[in-house]
């Protein structure tokens, strides 16, 4: 799985690799912190280097697109997408608020760039720890496979429909349980607009900035017994009954647009994904570990492994 050894990563890839690389390692140098600091030490400067080509490549993208609108006109752009669903940046380009007025290209630009952060990584390293676990329990492994098999059963092509995503029950469950032992999004940070008080007495002062960790959180032993076994049941109905909402934080928790509440955007479009990638890659091959080749965890601001994930996909015999 990525990266790929062969090909040379795009330098935006790159860009976001590195991005990834020192905001960890800003985080862990103190020196690093006060930005006029930072900017003038060499991490800094390749920080500043990855940001631009990171937003110039999104603002390349979103002006050869406005310019190909202009070109061809409102109408003509819309006909020219028939028969194929419009992008992102598309809708993006068309939006209007209700005085009429559309977004700038700083702002498509700014919209882009946080998608494809918060969307790749997250799902790509999301799916390569699912495989993984999965390639750890075969057994697991096979029940998925049994469950899409009997859900694509008769049908003319094997491909997952949208009413198809609620009736894989164990394949979520396996999904789950690999979100919560293997987080994507490691923890999330607040900065505390008034003070808390929590439980035991203690205050956190309001302007000081909290780190939430969501890999601690789903292997605190008091909520999840023997956190690092990988038990899909544990996320059954009668096994999740009476456990908190707060006990599986994987895509953040809170109410959007509540008072303190945030968390992802994108999480129902992320389990989607997950569950059709895992259905039909179990449903094709049977995915097993590269002995050779043991994953090493590299926490960044994503869950990543070292070097990639590698496994091993071995087609079934009937789509051999
Ligand atoms: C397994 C996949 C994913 C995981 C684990 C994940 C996790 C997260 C987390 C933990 C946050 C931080 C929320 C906070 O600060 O409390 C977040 C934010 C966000 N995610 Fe995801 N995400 C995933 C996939 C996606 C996808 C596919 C999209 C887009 C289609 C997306 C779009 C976003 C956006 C736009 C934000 C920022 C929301 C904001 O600013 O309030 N994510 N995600």
């Amino acid at each position: 799985m990525s990266p790929v050894p062969h090909r040379q990563p795009s330098e935006y890839i790159k860009a976001i690799l590195e991005l990834s690389t020192l905001v960890v390692r800003r985080h862990h140098r103190p020196l690093h912190h006060p930005t006029w600091l930072y900017r003038l030490s060499a991490d800094g400067r390749r920080f500043t280097q990855a940001c631009a080509t990171v937003h110039s490549f999104t603002a390349d993208v979103v002006q050869r697109r406005r310019q190909a609108l202009r070109r061809l006109g409102h109408q003509a752009w819309l006909e020219s997408h028939q028969g194929r669903s419009m992008d992102f940046i598309d809708l993006l380009l068309l939006a209007k608020d209700e005085d009429g007025n559309t977004l700038s290209d700083e702002d498509i630009s700014a919209e882009a760039d946080t998608f494809m952060f918060e969307g790749h990584d997250t799902t790509a390293s999301g799916l390569a720890w699912l495989l993984y676990n999965l390639a750890r329990h075969p057994h697991y492994q096979e029940r998925c496979r049994q469950e899409v098999h009997e859900l694509l059963k008769g049908r003319d092509v094997e491909e997952i429909e949208w009413e198809d995503l609620s009736h894989l029950p164990f394949t979520t469950m396996c999904i789950k349980e690999s979100l919560r032992l293997h987080p994507p999004v490691t923890a999330v940070s607040r900065r505390c607009t008034e003070d808390i008080a929590l439980r035991d007495g203690r205050v956190i002062p309001k302007g000081i900035i909290c780190l939430m960790s969501i890999y601690g959180t789903h292997h605190n032993p008091d909520i999840w017994p023997d956190p690092q076994v990988y038990n899909p049941l544990r996320f059954s109905l009668e096994n999740s009954q009476g456990r908190s909402p707060l006990a599986f934080i994987p895509f953040s928790a809170g109410p959007r647009g509540g008072h303190g509440g945030r968390n992802c955007i994108g999480q129902s479009f992320a389990m989607a994904e997950l569950k059709v990638v895992a259905a039909l890659t179990v449903a094709r091959f049977t995915i097993r570990l590269d002995a050779g080749r043991p994953p090493r965890r590299k926490p960044e601001l994503i869950l990543r492994a070292e070097d990639g994930l590698w496994l091993l996909l071995e087609p079934l015999p009937e789509v051999a």
